[in-house]
């Protein structure tokens, strides 16, 4: 079994020690959606650096804010103020088009919904993301990943023809398939039974440790996060803490401090 068991992460002092440059920088970011009375503040001046070769879990209450600073990130998102720099590219500003290519080049998506093209297979969907890159995909690497994630079986199934820890598992392949600068993960293990998250984030994990992936996850669950090299959380679209080497206990104790947070001026409690 190539996977780690579910809720026994393993940080092993790897090649993220030796890449302490930032892989995505986040400076001054600003969102609101909606005006007037009704305006929505999602960020508050949020600044916060991922290093290269690090998995970052970010958490935070329902509604704090991390799927749009996700969503900023990794451009899929404008920003009223601030700026989002990516591997040395500043992507806050660039045209549609140059954000495509910047997206196709340098980020892999994980979503909780596997997003998986439901008439391709299992290889087909962990090749296509690869094949429309400006650099061509390597089939060594291709086959080292699949047979990491212990897909060789799965290769020719369609999506509806896999469980959910197999879409997602090809999913992760499709990810890591570009060998890019970053991968976002949006609640990567939402829809996965306990079995199959581990083996999700344990593939995760070993990425980062094995192959210097960076990680940047958004996750409602401390033992996911407990898989992660650090936990930044979020509160009210601000960054309120920034936890190194996280225990899920640790985690929950400091989700459990924003729950029981006395209200600020004006708030309703
Ligand atoms: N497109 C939008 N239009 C209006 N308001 C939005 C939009 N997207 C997010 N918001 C608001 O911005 C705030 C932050 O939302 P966001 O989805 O980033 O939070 P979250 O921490 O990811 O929440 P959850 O854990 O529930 O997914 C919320 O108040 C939300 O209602």
């Amino acid at each position: 079994m190539p996977l780690s068991t579910p809720h026994a992460p393993q940080r092993t002092p790897g090649l993220q020690q030796q890449h302490s440059r930032a892989a995505v920088t986040a400076t001054g970011l600003w969102r609101a959606y909606g005006s007037g009375e009704a305006q929505v503040v999602a960020l508050r001046d949020v600044s916060v650096a991922f290093a290269s070769g690090q998995f970052t879990a970010i958490m935070g209450p329902s509604g704090s804010g991390k799927s749009t600073l996700m969503h900023c990130l990794a451009g899929l998102d404008t920003t009223d103020r601030g700026t989002v720099d990516i591997g040395g590219t500043v992507i806050t500003g660039l045209g549609d088009k140059a954000l495509t290519k910047l997206r196709r080049d340098k980020i892999g998506f994980i979503f909780q919904q596997f997003n998986l093209l439901p008439t391709l297979t299992a290889e087909e969907n962990i090749l296509l993301p690869a094949s429309i890159a400006s650099a061509k995909a390597d089939p060594a690497w291709i086959s080292q990943i699949i047979r990491t994630l212990d897909l060789q079986e799965r290769l020719s199934h369609k999506p509806t023809e896999l469980s959910g820890g197999q879409q997602q598992r090809v999913a992760c392949a499709r990810a890591l398939a570009t060998r890019p600068e970053v991968v976002f993960a949006d609640e990567p293990t939402g829809n996965l039974d306990t079995r199959s998250s581990g083996e999700v984030l344990g593939f995760l994990r070993k990425s980062v440790d094995d192959f210097g992936q960076t990680i940047v996850m958004v996750t409602h669950d401390p033992s996911a996060a407990a898989y992660a090299d650090r936990v930044v959380f979020l509160a009210d679209g601000q960054i309120v803490r920034d936890l190194p080497n996280p225990t899920a206990d640790d985690v929950i104790d400091t989700m459990r401090g924003f729950e029981t947070r006395v209200p600020l001026a004006g708030e309703a409690a």
